[in-house]
């Protein structure tokens, strides 16, 4: 679908309560469906990815109601999942494949695994290479490097693992295998990354030792049924973050977002770049901190964003390269290679769209180049079927002289079906 974006917009004003966050709702139905008992989550996001997770445990046997933000999941342990007579379809969501071939690699059944096509781009391996030496019997396209992806699991042997990326998924599939497996299974990272995976384990009464970058579970643990309240997404909040900063005379306040240290690497990155962004009433929502953020309109400067810091907003680097256009000087984005297996190769989508709407903009091998103070004008962009590229470029248009087309703007509802009735909100 095609969609005139709104452009030339005066302010942003106005409060916004942040839809549940991604990787924590979906780890809130994987651990109730691996747990004993009845699990209760609430704000929920019911983003098509969170959707397509309770879809496949529904076909592994998994009893759960979802009436919008509230998800119940009838849990009876690892040994309750059943072999699904039907293909599990994860849609667009990688983090639903890899999260679930960790659980599957355990279980003594086979199943198929498949989902859209920019699923089918993304590189598998990097889960199966590790799940098959702890013992699960994997296959799939390309000699098991892309989906379709067919796996049978087993008796798994814990060992220990050092992650050759800083990836969440290929670290949380591996715990959730150690799980199931004999003795204890070890993950060293090279960074560090989200932690949502080891944050579960505790609350839903597991046992996970956590020591710098080095991560052990041991396997044969019971885990039990809980309340998860999900945080507002903070890589949803980052767009009217950016937005608020860049649109002139704007103050936008968002609520109960969460800012766990492992995700907040879009405000360290503005408060660098000398945006006025305040975060205030921290608290802690059972597992995970909380905030309110409210950020107001100022002159921003270009930075250098690399290393440790890239694993912590890595989601959010399409929108910090639209906020970097707007900055004074040169922002340079290093070591973030793993942008070019997300939805899209998200260096060239970022690149290449910004670039049609009058960006200084440019690729490098591992990341961008940006040259601040650009103008930008109208034009036809796309998102090429990934949701942060079609946000980035609706919030780019609020700042774009003449009107901006936006082609697959439907992508949006992958991680944020509401977005557009938010922006419209402090628009008016
Ligand atoms: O574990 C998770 O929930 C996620 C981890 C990240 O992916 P990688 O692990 O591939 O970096 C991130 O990009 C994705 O949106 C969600
Ligand atoms: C990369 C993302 O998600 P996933 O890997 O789950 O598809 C994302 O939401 O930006």
């Amino acid at each position: 679908m095609t969609t005139v974006l709104t452009s030339q917009v005066k302010r942003l004003v106005g409060e916004l309560s942040i839809p549940g966050d991604k990787s924590i709702s979906h780890r809130s139905v994987m651990f109730g469906a691996i747990a004993h008992g009845k699990t209760t989550v609430s704000n929920f996001l019911t983003g098509e990815d969170c959707l397509s997770t309770i879809a496949c445990f529904r076909k592994l046997g998994v009893t759960i109601h979802q009436h919008e933000d509230k998800v119940e999941i009838i849990g009876k342990g690892f040994d309750g999942l059943v072999e699904p007579t039907e293909r599990l379809d994860v849609g667009n969501s990688g983090t639903t494949i890899r999260l679930m071939l960790g659980i599957l690699s355990g279980r003594p059944f086979y199943a198929a695994l498949e989902g859209d096509s920019s699923i089918a781009k993304r590189p598998m391996t990097r889960v199966t290479n590790p799940l098959s030496q702890m013992g699960a019997v994997i296959d799939g396209r390309e000699n098991g490097k892309f989906t379709p992806i067919s796996i049978r699991g087993g008796n798994l042997e814990g060992f220990t693992y050092e992650l050759p990326m800083a990836s969440a998924q290929v670290k949380s599939a591996i715990i959730l295998a150690g799980l199931q497996a004999n003795g204890t299974t070890t993950v060293i990272e090279p960074s560090k990354t989200r932690d949502h995976t080891e944050r579960m384990i505790r609350q839903f009464g597991g046992e996970v030792s956590v020591d710098g970058l080095k991560v052990s579970v041991t396997g044969g643990q019971t885990l039990q049924a809980t309340h998860v309240h999900v945080p507002g997404d903070i890589s949803s909040a980052a767009f009217f973050l950016v937005a608020g900063a860049i649109v002139p005379n704007s103050e936008v306040t968002m609520r109960n977002v969460g800012i766990n240290p492992s995700r907040t690497g879009i405000i360290d990155v503005m408060l660098q770049m000398g945006a006025s962004l305040h975060v205030s009433e921290e608290g802690k929502d059972a597992a995970e901190p909380v905030a309110d953020l409210t950020i107001t309109t100022s002159s921003l400067k270009g930075i250098t964003i690399e290393g440790d810091m890239i694993p912590r907003l890595i989601d959010e680097i399409p929108i910090i390269a639209l906020l970097a256009t707007q900055a004074n000087g040169t922002t340079v984005i290093k070591d973030a290679e793993e942008l070019k297996v997300k939805e899209t190769n998200r260096i060239d989508t970022v690149v290449n769209e910004l670039k049609k709407l009058g960006a200084s903009i440019e690729a490098t091998d591992d990341g961008m180049i940006i040259h601040g103070g650009s103008k930008l004008h109208g034009g036809q962009v796309n998102s090429y079927g990934d949701h942060r590229i079609g946000m980035m470029l609706a919030i780019a248009s609020l700042i774009s002289s003449e009107e901006v087309t936006l082609e697959n703007e439907e992508a949006i509802s992958v991680s944020y079906p509401m977005f557009f009735s938010h922006l419209n909100k402090l628009i008016n």
